[in-house]
């Protein structure tokens, strides 16, 4: 059995862990745990993580609404690699990355001159 289970729903994650048998032949310990969430996000893109967390907040923020997407995790979570990306290759970058590329207007060699001089 997996000790971390993900339902298709895409909403539940089960944490299973084995009983002690050093508690004994009557053993009620717990030994699953279920939690609902408003998205699991396993094995999934990086482009399906910032349309599913951020797209939303960014474009609001575009229309002048105050928005935060912020990481929490233990040490080796992901947080970087969710938040920044990876270096590799373009469909590994993260979140801050693909709101610059999306929305500004790339600069062209006239807007250099002007903007530079
Ligand atoms: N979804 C992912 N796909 C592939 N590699 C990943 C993924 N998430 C994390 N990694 C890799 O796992 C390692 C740890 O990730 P990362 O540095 O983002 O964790 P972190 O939560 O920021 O850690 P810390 O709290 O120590 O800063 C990195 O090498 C990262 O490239």
């Amino acid at each position: 059995m997996h000790l971390i289970e993900y339902q298709p729903d895409g909403h539940t994650v089960i944490i299973h862990q084995k009983k002690d048998s050093r508690r004994g032949v009557v053993n009620n310990q717990l030994n699953s745990w279920s939690f609902q969430l408003d998205r699991v996000l396993h094995d999934v893109s990086q482009e399906e993580v910032y349309n599913s967390v951020a797209r939303n907040v960014v474009l609001a923020a575009l229309d002048g609404y105050n928005g935060t997407v912020m990481c929490f995790g233990q040490t080796g979570a992901g947080k970087t690699y969710t938040m920044t990306g990876a270096t590799e290759s373009y469909k590994e970058r993260g979140i801050i990355p693909v709101p610059s590329r999306r929305y500004c207007p790339p600069l062209d060699s006239d807007m250099k001159e002007e903007s530079f001089g």
